[in-house]
């Protein structure tokens, strides 16, 4: 399991380490991780041009600190101050020990260097233009409220250049805790981060910023508390929680799940539904709705009732509402029923909040940020800026799991605890019925005993991992073969046959 912490968390960890450990130690671990990223990236050392962008924060220190190390290997290094007064004064030596330099980012003299009338601009611009690397050290764990005015040329200026920027724990300007990205931020390549992850690194808009993100152990681990503010499950942690059949299963015990979805004018998403709940490891798959010719076609092992749910034979779990179109009554019948409800698409709009937050089993909401917005009275905009809170109040507003699709899938839990930030998945997924696939196979996982966090948080990760193999090097794919493709990366996942999905995961 991969996990992200919070600023306040960060900070009161790095003040418990800090007290055991010589003054500096922590920064100089920081600045020795981040140079030799910085070197890697750089691939020859010696003889490049560095460029560092400071701010008056320990991010700055950070900076300055790995760019003396890099001087003393021979690159030409100079910082950019943003604030010359409050430069961190330990990394400034250091850097000038080593031979960098140093000069006013927004105007004056450093360094014995004349700064002629709107010359210094210039000569910054150059610098950072010519640059091999440029580390941003404008701002870290410390920052709000994006990046302040006077940065902003500098962030405008690396993205830019064609330099390979890195940035100093977070790219400045984007939200630590939450992801969004208010105004303007530093675009980087690759972001080495201290001690932990931090939320923004794993939720987009942020994590676009981030870029490939390298996480520096610092010892911070033990001093951290054992639930995160942020999870990201693993192959091992997936493969650990699919169910299996054992000797004695038969098929209601690997679990029964319902699905009632479809119309007359939407019968595919009741096929598309059926289709993840099949690949979900429930035993048996029963449809109720008005497309079970179509479904029957397509998939001959589905249990096709004609009459209501309440009618259709023991289920462990339902899914409810793709494609329903205004059926409301099929929504509050199964939301009626004892057992783990997945609710999605029309469902959303047609389920009686009340009635959710009544229920005793367990409920599994499944939106995409348009219809987030509709059930929390916001625009889809606000949604996608800023995912965590958005997926958080929904879970708490309903008293249900929320799953949040798109871009970055988070499923938070009611009472709190950890979210979840799914690692897998591609834009490719973004295809007419993909959401339908999910809520079917996430829907079979409840039936297989897995409680809904589990359910919704395993079901996006099979499905991610499924659209990207599906869409191979990069083609269109179709929610069919997204489902169709579930069995494989199934098998993968148990078999440890695959690489962590993404870099920084
Ligand atoms: N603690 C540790 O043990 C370790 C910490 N480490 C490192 O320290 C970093 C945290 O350092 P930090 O606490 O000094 O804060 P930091 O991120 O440099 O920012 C504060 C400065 O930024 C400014 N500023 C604020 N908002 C801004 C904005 N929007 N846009 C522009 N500027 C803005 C603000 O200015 P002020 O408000 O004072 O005018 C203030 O001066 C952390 O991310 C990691 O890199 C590592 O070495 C490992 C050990
Ligand atoms: N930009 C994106 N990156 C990754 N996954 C995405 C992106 N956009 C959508 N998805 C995924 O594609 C699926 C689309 O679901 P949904 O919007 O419900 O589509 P539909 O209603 O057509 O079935 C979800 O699993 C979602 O997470
Ligand atoms: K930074």
């Amino acid at each position: 399991m991969r996990s992200a912490y919070s600023v306040e968390t960060v900070r009161a960890a790095e003040r418990e380490l800090m007290a055991r450990l010589p003054e500096g130690a922590l920064m100089q671990r920081a600045a020795s991780g981040l140079a030799a990223a910085c070197a890697e990236l750089l691939g020859r050392v010696y003889g490049s041009r560095v460029v560092l962008l400071v701010g008056s924060g320990d991010n700055g220190g950070d900076a300055l600190y790995a760019g003396a190390r890099l001087a003393r290997r021979g690159a030409g290094v100079t910082a950019l101050l943003l604030a010359p007064e409050r430069t961190h004064p330990g990394g400034l030596a250091a850097l000038r020990a080593a031979g960098g330099s140093a000069r006013e980012a927004a105007g004056g003299a450093l360094d014995g260097r004349a700064a002629e009338d709107g010359a210094v601009a210039a000569g910054v611009a150059e610098l950072i233009r010519r640059a091999d690397l440029v580390v941003d050290g404008i701002v870290g764990i410390g920052g709000s409220g994006g990046l302040r005015p006077a940065a902003v040329p500098l962030a405008v200026l690396a993205r830019a250049s064609d330099a390979v920027v890195v940035a100093v724990d977070l790219p400045s300007g984007v939200e630590a805790d939450s992801g969004e990205v208010r105004g303007e931020a530093v675009r980087a390549d690759a972001t080495v981060t201290f001690g932990t992850h931090k939320p923004g690194l794993l939720i987009d808009p942020a994590r676009e910023y981030a870029g490939a993100t390298r996480l520096v152990d610092i010892g911070l681990r033990p001093h951290l508390p054992p639930t995160a503010d942020l999870e990201a499950l693993q192959h091992a942690d997936v493969a650990a929680l699919l169910p299996s059949p054992a000797a004695e299963s038969d098929k209601y015990r690997r679990g029964v799940v319902g699905v009632a979805a479809g119309s007359a004018r939407y019968p595919g998403a009741a096929v598309l539904a059926v289709s993840g709940a099949l690949h979900g490891g429930a035993g048996a798959v029963r449809y109720v709705g008005p497309a079970g010719d179509a479904v029957i076609a397509r998939f001959p092992e589905t249990l096709v009732s004609a009459g209501p749910p309440s009618k259709a034979g023991r289920v462990q779990a339902w899914v409810v509402g793709p494609g329903v179109g205004d059926d409301a009554g099929v929504v509050d019948e199964v939301l009626a029923s004892d057992v783990p409800v997945l609710v999605d698409a029309d469902g959303l709009r047609l389920a009686d909040r009340a009635a959710v937050r009544a229920r005793t089993a367990p409920t599994l909401l499944t939106p995409h940020a348009g219809e987030a917005a509709a059930l929390l009275g916001t625009s889809r905009e606000e949604v996608e800026a800023a995912r965590l809170p958005a997926v958080r109040e929904l879970a708490a507003r309903y008293g249900a799991t929320a799953l949040l699709k798109g871009s970055t899938t988070l499923v938070a839990g009611p009472d709190g605890g950890p979210v979840r930030v799914n690692p897998t998945g591609t834009p490719w997924l973004a295809t007419a019925g993909s959401g339908d696939v999910l809520s079917g196979l996430a829907g079979s996982l409840l039936a297989g005993g897995l409680d809904a966090l589990d359910a919704a948080s395993v079901a996006a990760y099979l499905h991610g991992l499924a659209g990207r193999v599906a869409a191979g090097e990069g083609a269109p794919v179709g929610a069919s073969e997204v489902a169709a493709t579930v069995a494989r990366v199934w098998r993968d996942v148990v078999g440890g046959g695959w690489a962590a999905p993404s870099a920084g995961y």
